[in-house]
């Protein structure tokens, strides 16, 4: 399995954030995360990751515990967090050079060539971070979750606030990187999961309400959009 979330469950004080949430993915495709406000998804994506321990259950990458042996296991993971905080004052190639160094990756001048190129910077590569557009921001956000080349990427709201190129360019993206890596994203716009996602997983109040392929959508639902699935699921 290479992502297996087993009974998940997060308390902040008496709130129940994520309420024993269990899903596995096997092989490499992009996966929608998906649920109203406060459902829960960036608490249990930052579970997944290793950001924030889990109250009680797991979570493992290729077999291997993301809190038993965390060190490990955050080499097989790429995080895009929402709101992903970058360092203003650093160039484009002085963060991802630093980033580099953190997983202490071997030809890493090559490395960063490679995913400047894959998430189309190449224009913007001489700037500083502060006078990045939102969209090449985020695009610097996804070289610095790509640069050690995991074969897990989680990704929250990686395409909020962007303009309708750069919605094309980075949905793109997205869609060849599932083609070898599980990339689970989370996101509010239901024709952008029909775009690019094989998988959905639905989460309503902390609890996993629906995971089906997207295929199987129109025989489970008889025929409803996912608009009107995400509603029956969520209301
Ligand atoms: N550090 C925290 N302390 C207290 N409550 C928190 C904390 N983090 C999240 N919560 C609460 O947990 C619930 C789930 O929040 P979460 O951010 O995971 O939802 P979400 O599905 O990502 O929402 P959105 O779509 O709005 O980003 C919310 O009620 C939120 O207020």
């Amino acid at each position: 399995m290479l992502l297996a979330v087993k009974n998940l469950t997060k308390t902040f004080g008496n709130q129940v954030a994520v309420n024993d949430i269990s899903f596995g993915i096997e092989e490499a495709k992009v996966v929608g995360f998906l649920g109203p406000n406060g459902a829960g998804k960036s608490t249990t994506m930052k579970m997944i990751t290793g950001f924030i321990r889990p109250s009680t259950g797991s979570v493992s990458i290729h077999g291997i515990d993301v809190q038993e042996k965390e060190y490990e296991a955050k080499r097989l993971l790429g995080y895009l967090p929402e709101n992903n905080p970058l360092y203003g004052s650093m160039y484009v190639r002085e963060s991802l050079q630093y980033t580099g160094k953190l997983y202490r990756l071997p030809n890493l001048s090559k490395r960063i060539e490679e995913v400047i190129d894959m998430v189309g910077l190449g224009d913007e590569q001489q700037k500083k971070i502060k006078q990045l557009s939102k969209g090449y921001k985020q695009r610097l956000g996804i070289a610095q979750t790509l640069l050690h080349n995991p074969p897990v990427l989680i990704l929250d709201e990686p395409t909020a606030g962007l303009d309708p190129n750069q919605l094309h360019e980075i949905r793109n993206l997205i869609r060849l990187l599932g083609q070898e890596k599980v990339v689970v994203l989370s996101t509010h716009i239901m024709q952008e999961v029909e775009a690019i996602c094989q998988e959905v997983i639905f989460i309503n109040k902390g609890k996993l309400v629906g995971n089906f392929s997207i295929e199987k959508r129109p025989e489970m639902f008889e025929n409803k959009n996912l608009e009107q699935v995400f509603y029956d699921l969520t209301k």
